[in-house]
């Protein structure tokens, strides 16, 4: 099973991530696109990788802008899963506003 990171492997995994903060309990990264129809097209691109790595985020749609909140509710706290989706949350993202 996965392990919750402590908090000292935690800020290491942040560093390599664009824009995520948060501690063992969560972390969360938010994103505002050119539009709605942008923002709701990352999250269809997300939700496609949240279901083949069987692993989803938490996401606050609010017009352009969205949250991504990560956890991983079998662990209790943040593991290499969730720093795994992050980083492919940020690929999207940052193809989206490319
Ligand atoms: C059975 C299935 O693998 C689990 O319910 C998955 C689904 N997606 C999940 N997503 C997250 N964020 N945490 C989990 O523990 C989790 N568990």
């Amino acid at each position: 099973m996965a392990e919750v990171l402590s908090a000292d492997d935690l800020r290491t995994a942040l560093a390599g991530l664009d824009g995520w903060a948060g501690d063992p309990t969560g972390i969360s990264r938010d994103a505002e696109l050119a539009s709605f129809p942008a923002a709701i097209a990352v999250v269809d691109r997300v939700a496609e990788v949240a279901e083949r790595l069987d692993h989803h985020p938490d996401i606050d749609i609010r017009w352009r802008r969205l949250r991504f909140t990560l956890s991983t509710h079998s662990a209790g706290g943040v593991t290499g899963k969730d720093v795994d989706l992050a980083g492919r949350i940020d690929t999207i993202i940052r193809e989206a506003l490319r």
